[in-house]
């Protein structure tokens, strides 16, 4: 029997982790395992997925479409060890990574009959867009979509009509009819996601035949930063005000001074950033990973920022 595989792809921050977090605490008693690689050596995703499955690998500090490709087999071929035998395995990319090297990954020969990628799904960040329409000009972007057999929307609540039916013009102007917003194609997306062998347009093996997209890991500059104890709130906001403008992600756990014993997790996707209480259970201290672009975000100028916290 060959195990069920679903790609799910996206650029940083789309919301992948939260859409896997939405399928793994669905009510239809699937036995889901998930990989998630993140682009840092902190494996944040990780975490924030652990306790909605025990069958939950990490691969950190690469990309699985290059440096990361033998570790992703190897993760696979840890869940097929398993008993009992996972009924779908789900594949989260990190935010740089192209679609095409990742099913490079997964077509190897030692696979072949073991696991079988049945759909690739790319989540596309609907505020984004509307905040930047520049972010589809992207080659990495492009590739992601492009190499989806079906996409799905996130932060698309409170969208106007018109400005749904402009994306949805827009995704069928990258040759993508396929669009669905889980807000309200909640039923019918689950049961696509579970049954990806439903999907049924082709896009792994399309890609299998395609050059990998011109986007490369350097175009990105990542800092991890960690520290034991708790930091200063207004003086962590002031900095990440100080180098949002370099920055295209960010996300991780901290503790502040100002909250003590409440542990608190950070997200910024592009120039929004939230603070919410973290999971009681996570580990104190403070771990983040910080991704911005290459000649823009200066991760020793950001270490030495984050440390006068
Ligand atoms: N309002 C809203 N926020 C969302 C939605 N999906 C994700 N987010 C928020 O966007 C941020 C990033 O979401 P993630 O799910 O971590 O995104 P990701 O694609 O896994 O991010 P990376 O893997 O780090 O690139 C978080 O603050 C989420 O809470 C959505 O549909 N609506």
């Amino acid at each position: 029997m060959s195990l069920p595989v679903l790609v799910l792809t996206g650029a940083l921050g789309a919301g992948k982790t939260t859409l896997i977090n939405r399928l793994l605490t669905g009510a239809h008693g699937r036995r889901i395992a998930a990989i998630v690689n993140d682009f840092g050596s902190i494996n944040i995703d990780a975490e924030l997925i652990a306790g909605q499955t025990e069958e939950i690998l990490g691969l950190r500090n690469g990309c699985i479409c290059c440096s990361l490709q033998g570790d992703l087999l190897r993760s696979l071929k840890t869940l097929l060890d398993r008993t009992p035998l996972p009924e779908l395995i789900v594949v989260e990319a990190s935010g740089v990574s192209d679609p095409a090297g990742i099913i490079e990954a997964l077509y190897d020969p030692v696979l072949f009959g073991h696991v079988t990628v049945e759909a690739v799904v790319c989540v596309v960040d609907a505020q984004a867009i509307t905040d930047d329409g520049t972010v589809t000009h992207d080659p990495l972007w492009q590739a992601q979509v492009a190499g989806a057999d079906l996409l799905v929307l996130s932060k698309a609540t409170g969208l106007s009509e018109a400005e749904r039916t402009r994306l949805h013009a827009l995704m069928a102007a990258q040759g993508k009819s396929r669009l669905y917003d889980p807000d309200r194609d909640a039923e019918e997306l689950e049961l696509l996601l579970l049954a990806p062998e439903t999907v049924q347009s082709g896009a792994a093996a399309r890609l299998a035949g395609l050059p990998r997209a011109p986007v490369t890991a350097d175009r990105f500059a990542t800092l991890e930063w960690t520290r034991d104890g708790a930091l200063s709130m207004p003086r962590f906001q002031r900095a990440i005000q100080t180098l949002a403008p370099g920055l295209l992600r960010a996300k991780g756990f901290i503790d502040s001074v100002d909250h003590p014993g409440t542990p608190l997790l950070f997200q910024l996707v592009g120039r929004r950033a939230t603070v919410e209480r973290a999971d009681p259970a996570t580990a104190p201290g403070c771990r983040l990973v910080l991704i911005g672009r290459a000649g823009l975000f200066d991760p020793d100028a950001a270490r030495a920022l984050l440390e006068g916290c």
